[in-house]
This record gives C-alpha cells, structure tokens and sequence, in this order.
C-alpha cells in the first residue's frame, strides 16, 4: 500500500485536501485524524505537520510527501521533488527595520531570527557573512521590535506582515517556494508512486488551462486557429450551419480573456470558457 504524508494545518493543508479529492483521492472528513485509508486506491494519508514531511519521507518511512520546497530545503532530509503543485507560492528573505537601505552585506555580526535555521545558515554561509541565527517557531516578525533580534529571515506570503511590523525585505530571495510533490532521493519508481504523480500532474496542468469552444466562419478559421493553437491541434467539427464550424481548443487560464477578445474582433461567436478538472497528455 502507498503511504502519502499530506499537511494537517496551515498555509499548505486546506489546498493540498482538495488537490488530493480531485485527483479521487479519499480525504478525512474530520480534522482531527492523522491517518485516512484509501482502500479503493491502495493508499493510506499521513496528516502531518508540513516541517515533519521531508523527515518523514526521506526517511524512508513514507513514499511521498507534500510539503513546501522551503520546508524541504531546510530540513536537510535527503528528499527530491516530483511535482510542482502550483500553490503555497512564497518567497524566503531577509528583512530589517525599514528607513534604511539594507544590504546582505549588513548582517555580519548581527542577530538574525527565522524558524528556517539550516537554510539561512547555508545562504549566510554561501555569501561569506557570519552572524548570529535565532531560531524561532514562528511570528518571527514581531522579534526585531521585541529586542531579540536585528533583522529576520522569513516567508513572504503577500508582502502584508513586514508591512505591518515596519520591516523591509532586501537581497535576492533566498529560496523561491511553492508546494511540492516529494519521494526520498534516489528511491526506485514504482507504479503507484507514478500513478498518484500522474493524477496530481493531471490536476495542476488542468488548473493552468481552460476549455475553449467557439464557432467560426469557415473562411476565417485560419486566423481563429493562429490565436487558439490548443495543445496539438485544436478540434474543427461542422455546424448544421453551412459555412460555419465549432472549434474547441485548451488555452492558458492566464491569458483566456485576451484570447476571447482577438477571437470575438475576428468574427467567432458564442465564446464560450470552460474549467477543466483533470486531465492526462
Ligand atoms: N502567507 C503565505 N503565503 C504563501 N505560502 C505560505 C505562507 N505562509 C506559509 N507559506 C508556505 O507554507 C509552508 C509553511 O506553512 P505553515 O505555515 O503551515 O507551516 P509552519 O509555519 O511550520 O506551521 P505553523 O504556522 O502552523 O506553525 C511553507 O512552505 C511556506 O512557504
Ligand atoms: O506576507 P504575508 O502574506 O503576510 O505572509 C507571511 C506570513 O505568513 C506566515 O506566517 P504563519 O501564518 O504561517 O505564522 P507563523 O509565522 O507563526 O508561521 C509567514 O511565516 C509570515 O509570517
Ligand atoms: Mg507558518
């Protein structure tokens, strides 16, 4: 049976449960279990905490994990990434009281807090800067104006907390995050491993792209398929309608609007959008 360590709480948890149940996974229904059987699929989920999962999995103990790529980074747990899963996106930086312009340079021999120790020690390491890491468990921005530290090294999510707490972020981010799919670095590909990857793979994609169908005049079903292109090439049927067709093409979620508006300019009517829930290529 694949044994899948999933978040039980925070930024990653409620999103990673329903990328799981629309991959047809069974998910818990009460918050409070750590443990949920699939037996439909031959899975049993895991409900951790996202900092225990790289352990876990690299561990050996669990097949795979999702967790964040931050997280995984600074565990130092021997895992890889499978899957980048398109949410839980932030970035890992410094920051220090604003009105002065920061540079990384100006941490040396000062008290720097995080809740992420390893991978601020490998970048402070990377950069030749020694000073002094403060590991906390989180709510690491309050540390400057409580007097425990002089500058941070923390997620930014929206940008909203150092806001709030007078904090500027400086430097290059010291890790670019997002949720990821994990398996122990090097272990061996085994059928069910590849078969939950490929539905998850099947989630992500579907949720970057949306359905596209329209119908077209015949004569300017050239011009409509160089602005919808789809994956391969997009389905051309007839109407009922002499002279007309339906084109039916995947886009960019990011870009559909745009695409609309050309198709609407050059003469296709009835636009319509639609999400697509899974797919596999
Ligand atoms: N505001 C945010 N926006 C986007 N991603 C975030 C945000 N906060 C945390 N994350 C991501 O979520 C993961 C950590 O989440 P979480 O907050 O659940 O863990 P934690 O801080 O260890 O736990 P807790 O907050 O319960 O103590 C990291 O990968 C991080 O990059
Ligand atoms: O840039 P923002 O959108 O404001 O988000 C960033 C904040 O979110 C996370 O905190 P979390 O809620 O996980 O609490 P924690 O600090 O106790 O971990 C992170 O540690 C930052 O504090
Ligand atoms: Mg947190």
């Amino acid at each position: 049976m694949l044994r899948v360590a999933v978040p039980n709480k925070g930024a990653l948890a409620g999103a990673a449960g329903e990328m799981l149940a629309e991959a047809g996974y069974r998910q818990r229904h009460e918050q409070r279990d750590l443990t949920v059987l699939d037996p439909v699929n031959d899975v049993e989920f895991f409900f951790l905490r996202p900092k225990d999962i790289p352990i876990y999995v690299g561990s050996g103990e669990l097949d795979l994990g999702i967790t964040g790529r931050d997280l995984a980074l600074d565990s130092g747990a021997p895992v890889e990434e499978l899957l980048q899963l398109g949410f839980g996106g932030s970035t890992f930086r410094y920051a220090a009281p604003a009105g002065r312009d920061w540079k990384p340079a100006d941490l040396a021999g000062k008290r720097l807090a995080t809740s992420y120790p390893r991978l601020v020690r490998d970048d402070l390491a990377r950069q030749g800067i020694e000073a002094e890491v403060i590991r906390l468990d989180g709510a690491v921005e309050i540390s400057v104006q409580l007097g425990v530290a002089d500058a941070v090294a923390d997620v930014v999510g929206s940008g909203r907390t150092l806001r709030q707490h007078d904090l500027v972020a400086f430097g290059d981010p010291i890790c670019v995050s997002e949720a990821v799919l994990v398996h122990r670095a090097g272990s061996q590909e085994t059928r069910a491993k590849t078969q939950l990857t490929a539905r998850l793979r099947g989630v992500v994609f579907a949720q970057q792209y949306m359905m596209l169908d329209y119908d077209c005049p015949r004569e300017l079903l050239e011009r409509a398929i160089a602005i919808t292109p789809g994956l391969q090439s997009p389905t051309v049927s007839p109407l009922a309608h002499d002279g007309w067709v339906a084109v039916r093409a995947m886009v960019s979620r990011k870009r559909v609007n745009q695409v609309m508006d050309e198709l609407a300019e050059v003469g296709a009517k009835a636009i319509l959008a639609s999400d697509i829930r899974s797919c596999r290529l």
